[in-house]
């Protein structure tokens, strides 16, 4: 065993100088420097299947919103979460190894460790975005699992939440809690006859294009199409666009989530008319945000808050409606840089609970699932409800004692079944959205007017060492260096409805600094004179 190890790493030597991360969303950069970690991450995702007993472990080749020469790879555990922590940093260790025998050596040290029978099965699904250097990566991929003995299905191009679906699903086969058929096909038939039943004969208003930001989105939205009603089975009418993979170096450039929401302004290649339903996801279709374009030919943006608060509200009506609001309880999770506005709005207009938790997914989801249903969702689109094992068997059991409880209660049910709950997924997100929209009969203009964002300003600044930003309350303080909290508070007294915080990207070697206020002037203002102070305190050794 140890030979056939070593020889796989000895086939994709690593880089000198480079020092690789599982990060936030996994090892994320130039493809071109990812072959020796690919195939480590073939050597850990066997493991770690063999440590939970010969359970699918999910590993995606995608580098998301990034420019499309950049690359990356993430593992799934069985049930569709992110990978645990402590495996984030075996991971790092590993990719880190230097020479072919210690990649072996590490190997065996961590079958050690963990007590792992590597003779027990070890199951692993792959799959990657359209990105060109996917077929390469995938090749050194399985080069690290062949060499680890695993078993592993290949499912070619998927979305990351295809894929997160299609691991949770084959671990829960034949089990009370299945998830769905295995399959991609499963896939559609599942999103889209619980689409169908969740419309519960409302009828969809006007059209949604979509942009797929020249990704896998695209094709995969193309495909679940088929499985949804037409307009003339009082179905939605979607025009995809953005939809070209045939010319990979298009992925992300001009178009999808990432530039929308970044540049505040619609893809330049959008047609649409006045108030026309629009959303963008991003390259590998776990994030999604909607936009229009008003009469005057304003954008507005309508981003992962708005989806959560449309869907909270929603989610809200349906619980009383069902007659369950004594026995559920509704939460949103949400990070720092949630509009104040939105925030407030859970607060005080829905009167729902709302948890801030540091930035990434995995924290929000986490949280979420302490709450009986959790709505959670990044700013920038990246989201999904989760109902909690107990919240199920409430909603599975109970008996509605009218038709207006029935009624109420069948489209719960379907909605549950529409919602990606392994992980947030822009193609059910999207349909989530289309759904209430319907049942509340409401335009775009509708959804904007349930709050006004207040202006805010996302900027980053480049220090020389940006590990020196420390910070406490879901990142919304700075504990480090001395004394930068302080003069940020005093910047922020100045302005009306002021609030500002800073904080070391995770995926990006810079600071992020985010300001709001109650003007567009005050907060760039604002945000300016944060970015200056990190940028002093950057700067000193
Ligand atoms: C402000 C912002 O949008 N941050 C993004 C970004 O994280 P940073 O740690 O801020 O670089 O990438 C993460 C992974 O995709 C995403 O979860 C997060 O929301
Ligand atoms: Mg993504």
């Amino acid at each position: 065993m140890a030979a056939s190890i070593a020889e796989a790493a000895r086939k994709h030597p690593a880089p000198e100088g480079i020092v690789y991360t599982y990060g936030t969303a996994g090892f994320r950069t130039k493809a071109d420097v990812l072959d020796s970690v690919l195939a480590r991450v073939g050597l850990i995702a066997s493991l770690r299947s063999r440590a939970l007993k010969g359970k699918w472990i999910g590993v995606m080749i995608t580098a998301s919103h990034n420019p499309p020469e950049d690359n990356g790879v993430k593992l799934v555990e069985p049930m569709g979460n992110m990978l645990q922590e402590e495996w984030e940093v075996l991971s790092t260790t590993m990719a880190n190894k230097a020479t072919p025998e210690d990649v072996a050596e590490y190997y065996n040290e961590l079958a050690a460790k963990f007590k792992i029978d590597l003779s027990t099965p070890a199951r692993v699904v792959v799959a990657r975005d359209t990105r060109a250097s996917g077929s390469r990566l995938l090749g050194c991929l399985v080069d690290g699992l062949k060499a680890a003995g695993a078993e592993y299905k290949d499912f070619g191009f998927f979305t990351t939440p295809q894929l997160h679906y299609v691991v949770r699903s084959l671990n829960t086969e034949g089990t009370k809690d299945a998830y769905g058929v295995p399959t991609e096909k499963g896939y559609y038939e599942k999103f889209g006859a619980a689409f169908k039943n969740a419309l519960k004969g409302k009828k969809p208003q006007g059209s949604l294009t979509v942009d797929g930001a020249n990704g896998v989105g695209g094709p995969k939205l193309t495909e679940l199409i088929k499985y949804l009603p037409t307009k003339e089975e009082g179905g939605l009418e979607i025009h995809v666009v953005n939809d070209n993979v045939i010319k990979p170096e298009s992925l992300n450039v001009d178009c999808g989530a990432d530039y929308v929401k970044t540049n505040q302004r619609a893809p330049p290649t959008s047609k649409v008319g006045p108030n026309d339903r629009c959303c963008s996801l991003d390259g590998d279709a776990d994030r999604v945000v909607f936009y229009f374009k008003d009469s005057s030919n304003v954008f507005h943006l309508l981003d992962g808050d708005r989806i959560a608060t449309l869907v909270a509200s929603f989610l809200g009506d349906l619980i009383r409606q069902s007659g369950l609001a004594d026995a559920i309880t509704i939460g949103v999770v949400q990070t720092a840089y949630a509009n104040g506005a939105a925030t407030n709005y859970v607060e005080q207009t829905l009167k729902l609970k709302v948890d801030c938790t540091p930035t990434g997914v995995k924290y929000l989801h986490h949280a979420a699932e302490k709450l009986d249903i959790g709505v959670y969702f990044e700013a920038n689109g990246h989201g999904t409800v989760i109902f909690s094992p107990d919240t199920l068997d409430t909603i599975n059991k109970h008996e509605p004692r009218s038709p207006a409880q029935k009624e109420a209660l069948d489209v719960l049910r379907a909605t549950v079944e529409l919602i990606n709950q392994a992980v947030g997924d822009a193609l059910s997100d999207l349909l989530l959205v289309e759904v209430v929209l319907a049942h509340k009969s409401w335009g775009v203009e509708e959804w904007l007017g349930t709050y006004t964002d207040l202006p805010n300003k996302l900027t980053k600044v480049i220090v020389s060492d940006r590990n020196i930003f420390k910070t406490t309350d879901a990142e919304r303080k700075l504990v480090k260096p001395d004394g930068v909290q302080k003069q940020i508070d005093a910047e922020v007294q100045k302005v009306r409805q002021g609030r500002s915080f800073a904080r070391a990207s995770g995926t990006e070697d810079a600071v992020r600094v985010y300001a709001e206020a109650a003007t567009k002037a005050e907060a760039e203002d604002l945000a300016r004179k944060v970015a200056s102070i990190v940028e002093a305190a950057g700067a000193k050794k």
